[in-house]
């Protein structure tokens, strides 16, 4: 049987295939946005004042459904800007996740912190997009990906002038991490189980080089588990669950951070 990610990637070849007849690399790199130079997530996550947190946008997931069917894209990112968060991650992908380039597009008018394409990135063409609308970084998803493809990919991304998030989960895919790639996520979710092991990323933590910033992925509900996972060496914590399913997103954010900062 197919797990979803596989489902997930085979319905990006023929999606992205489909608007790439629709519009040109030549088209996109007219927009205006593609001539913004990017900020740096990387130097955002030690900025003085910002809390390490990626904010996500996510309406829905395979796994957990409609989460929040109601919220707007520029009232949430703009209240995570607001309170600390070092940058913003906002799902593209319409089908599984219930985003589109038209949210980050938004996020972008509205916002000046760095912001993550949340895709399933397996060409150019979606990388040529991310710049189009105004995305600073790209997620790369090892499991997804041949060496050789996010070799490729990452030095594309970086050529742009966008920095790269790799996302790893198992200590397999540590060789996939090239120069180009800036950060280094660990996804505490198995994207094929959904499973969520937050000591699991801890362990393979250690045996990624130091001159990687670390970004932990997915499952965080609780500040102290941000202090625990700092402690241990991660500079990035990307969340979104937890804020989304709150009715107010924004507010839920807003707690959030005022119990970090006391901790
Ligand atoms: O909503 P959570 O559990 O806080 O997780 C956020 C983020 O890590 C998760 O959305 C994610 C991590 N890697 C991905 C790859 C594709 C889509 C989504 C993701």
């Amino acid at each position: 049987m197919k797990n979803i990610l596989d489902k997930i990637v085979a319905h990006k070849h023929g999606e992205v295939a489909e608007r790439e007849k629709g519009r040109s690399v030549q088209e996109l790199e007219r927009l205006p946005m593609f001539g913004r130079e990017a900020l740096s997530l990387k130097s955002f996550l030690t900025q003085p004042g910002r809390n390490g947190i990626i904010a996500e946008f996510k309406r829905k997931s395979p796994s957990k459904g409609v989460i929040n069917a109601d919220a707007t894209v520029v009232e949430v990112t703009t209240a995570y800007a607001r309170n600390g968060a070092s940058g913003l991650s906002v799902l593209t992908d319409t089908e599984f996740f219930g985003g589109s380039m038209d949210d980050l597009q938004q996020a972008r008018a509205a916002n000046n912190i760095p912001i993550l394409r949340k895709d399933f990135v397996i060409g150019e063409y979606q990388i040529v997009e991310a710049k189009a609308i105004g995305a600073d970084v790209v997620l790369l998803i090892a499991e997804c990906l041949t060496k050789a493809e996010v070799k490729h990919l990452a030095e594309f991304a970086h050529n742009l002038g966008l920095e790269v998030l790799l996302e790893v989960h198992t200590a397999d895919q540590l060789e996939k991490i090239t120069p180009h790639t800036h950060l280094v996520g660990i996804n505490n979710r198995d994207l094929k189980t959904f499973q969520v092991d937050i000591y699991r990323s801890m362990e393979l933590l250690k045996q990624i080089p130091d001159s990687y910033p670390k970004v932990a992925e997915s499952g965080m509900d609780d500040p102290k588990t941000i202090v625990e996972l700092r402690n241990a060496g991660f500079s990035g914590f990307l969340i979104g669950e937890h804020f989304m399913k709150a009715e107010h997103p924004a507010q839920a954010f807003e707690n959030f951070t005022r119990q970090l900062a006391a901790l």
